[in-house]
């Protein structure tokens, strides 16, 4: 036994052995390795990186190692970049190498399947697909996104005014709802897409699926692999929403009734080519399809973020509130709400978008690249096959450019005595280019649905909110906040947290009930288009996860958690209840009308309003 042991010692001692050896020869001469915590064999510092909040430590290492350095997890070298300057010598300057995907262990087809453009290596199907999305891209920004933000967040406004406690699931209602309309003309997908969205992030991030983090376990055969059957099943919904979608936009486009949307205007382009060629191939509306996917992911993960971290932010900083009401009020003179037309006049609002996406990077990890060839930079070694992490989080703590980094200063694109000051304040701030939206060839090709959506939201809630920490009734005392408390997957969005939240006078409440009467409008006509699409109900355990009862434990951050509360607000203040904005309103009788109590929550089941919403009866 004894002599067994020792052989294997005596192995084990020698593979580490000859693997160092191995990896030594590869140094160039005069070439040294990055720095980085030392950590156990095979495993690296895996057991020190906490699930929630892992940016954090990478944060932390980078204090200690530098604005570059390296970590080996499971046999695979993760090099970590905390400064813009080092991402762009990399990845924007050193493009051809340092633009591929590496695989992910949950999803280990995502460099070549074609189904996620994001994810996809650097292949050939890549290139076709990102010239694709810019196409449409460009298109939809050409006439201003056909003005769905703008619908939608009228319909948002409505919905945080009377029920804010369910302000996530109206954040996340509004994106889904806006990307979907831009994909495939219609908000009906939205819901079952977040669904299957949500759990794409679960796959994808490392902190999602455990094979992501213990590599291995990707080799666990699928009959067995409770993380493969999970995948599958939602691969295959994912892929019949989008298969319907397409039907349902070309069935439109035959009638002519096709509102315009990502998918009409690639029909529409391709019918174009087609009839000047004379053919046509149906793998290019396949390719459509999933190039439009993967744009509706996109919108319907990532901008509900920032959203809410304009929620925190305003709990934290009243003072920018006020800034940003005087300029919407004084600029706009009218009392109407911001529209995108405004956005050379309001450049606080524009700011206040820039430095929540700062101040609470959407996706602190950044999304990894990968490097095809060994590669030299500034005498450090960088061997083919690294990942390659743009550290999000670290880049916007960059005291050199962002002076009192940790505190939320949309001043600091304002006024001239800070690095980060551009003029003309007609054009700047804006977010293209911002180093939170990627390197290189690989940059985040979103911007422009992005700074509409954030522009009218955040603009929205400071024209017709005044929103702070809730107030405890008993004793007037502010109930806490937290600070940086955020989920753990790769976008990254704040748990939930109290505020009170109240119309700001009279004239906007009047003003919500037109804005959301003509995006009811809207629906309304849909709703008639739509016999026969098989995702226009979507199924009841998808509604009843995400819209969920009372105290519903989250599983995953588009679980909403709704409190029920039985208080009632301080005079003056609409709390989470408002008594004169919900049922004695009679427009909010109408919308909760219904049936259906639950633990005191009211069902609502009017035509046409929310589904499946609740309200407190
Ligand atoms: C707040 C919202 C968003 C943030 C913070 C964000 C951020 C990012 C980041 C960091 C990347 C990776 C860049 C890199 O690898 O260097 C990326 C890629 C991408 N984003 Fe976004 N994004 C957002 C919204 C959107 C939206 C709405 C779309 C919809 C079209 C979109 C489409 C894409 C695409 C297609 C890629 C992949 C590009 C490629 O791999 O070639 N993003 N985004």
């Amino acid at each position: 036994m004894a002599c067994v042991l020792l052989f294997l010692v005596a192995i084990g001692i020698a593979w580490v052995g000859v693997n160092k050896f191995l990896q030594r020869k590869r140094l160039p001469p005069g070439v040294k390795r990055l720095p980085g915590p030392m950590g156990l064999p095979y495993i690296g510092r895996v057991h020190d990186i906490p699930e929630k909040g892992s940016w954090l430590k990478f944060y932390e290492w980078s204090k200690t190692y530098g604005p570059i350095y390296q970590t080996k997890i499971f046999g695979t070298v993760h090099v970590w970049i905390s400064s813009e300057q080092i991402a762009h010598d990399l990845l924007s300057r050193r493009a051809v190498i340092y633009s591929d995907r590496p695989m992910i262990p949950n999803l280990p087809d995502n460099r070549t399947s074609g189904d996620y453009l994001a994810l996809l290596g650097k292949t050939d199907t890549w290139k076709r697909q990102r010239k694709l999305c810019n196409h449409l891209m460009h298109t939809s920004a050409l006439a201003s996104l056909h003005g769905y933000p703008s619908l939608e967040r009228d319909r948002f406004l409505y919905m945080m005014w009377h029920a804010p406690e369910q302000y996530i699931e109206w954040v996340e209602q509004f994106t889904s709802r806006t990307v979907s309309r831009l994909s495939w003309g219609s908000a009906h997908p939205a819901q079952v897409l977040r669904h299957t969205t949500f759990g794409l992030l679960e796959t994808i991030s490392p902190s999602g699926a455990l094979p992501n983090l213990i590599s291995v376990l990707r080799h666990v055969p699928a009959a067995i692999s409770p993380w493969k059957k999970k995948e599958a099943k939602r691969h295959a919904l994912e892929a019949e929403l989008f298969r319907a979608n397409v039907g349902f936009v070309k069935d439109m486009v035959e009638r002519d009734r096709a509102e315009p949307s990502f998918i009409r205007t690639f029909l529409e382009t391709k019918k174009g080519v087609a009839e000047s060629k004379g053919k046509r191939k149906e793998g290019e509306v396949d390719e459509a399809m999933r190039v439009v996917g993967l744009m509706a992911i996109a919108g319907a993960l990532t901008i509900g973020s920032p959203i809410q971290s304009y929620l925190l932010a305003m709990c934290h900083y009243p003072e920018w509130q006020l800034k940003l009401q005087n300029e919407i009020d004084s600029v706009l003179g009218d009392g109407r709400c911001p529209q995108w037309e405004d956005r050379e006049k309001l450049p606080t609002l524009r700011a206040v978008v820039k430095e929540v996406i700062r101040w609470r990077p959407p996706v602190p990890t950044g999304i990894p690249h990968a490097v095809e060839k060994d590669d030299v930079w500034n005498g450090y070694f960088i061997p083919a096959g690294a990942t390659i992490h743009a550290l999000e989080w670290s880049i916007t703590r960059d005291e050199t450019t962002y002076p009192d980094a940790e505190t939320f200063n949309p001043g600091r694109w304002l006024d001239p005595s800070f690095p980060t000051f551009r003029a003309p304040l007609t054009q700047y701030p804006n977010l293209s280019g911002f180093s939170q939206f990627g390197f290189g060839r690989r940059t985040c090709q979103g911007i422009p649905i992005v700074e509409q959506d954030l522009f009218l939201a955040m603009g929205g809630l400071a024209w017709a909110f005044g929103i702070r920490k809730r107030r405890d009734r008993a004793t007037g005392a502010e109930v806490p906040v937290h600070w940086n408390d955020y989920t753990p997957l790769l976008i990254a969005k704040p748990s939930r947290f109290e505020f009170d939240l109240v119309p700001r006078d009279e004239g906007k409440r009047a003003r919500m009930r037109e804005m959301y009467a003509a995006s009811r409008e809207m629906d309304d006509k849909e709703k008639g288009e739509t016999s026969g699409y098989p995702f226009s109900e979507y199924p009841v355990d998808v509604e009843e996860k995400m819209v969920g009862g009372d105290e519903v434990e989250s599983e995953s951050d588009h679980d909403v958690l709704i409190t029920v509360r039985d208080s009632s607000p301080e005079p003056g203040m609409m709390s989470y209840r408002d008594e004169s904005s919900s049922c004695s309103d009679s427009d909010s009788l109408e919308f909760f009308g219904g049936e259906g109590m639950r633990n005191g929550w009211k069902r609502s089941v009017v035509e046409g309003d929310v589904p499946g919403a609740w309200r407190w009866a």
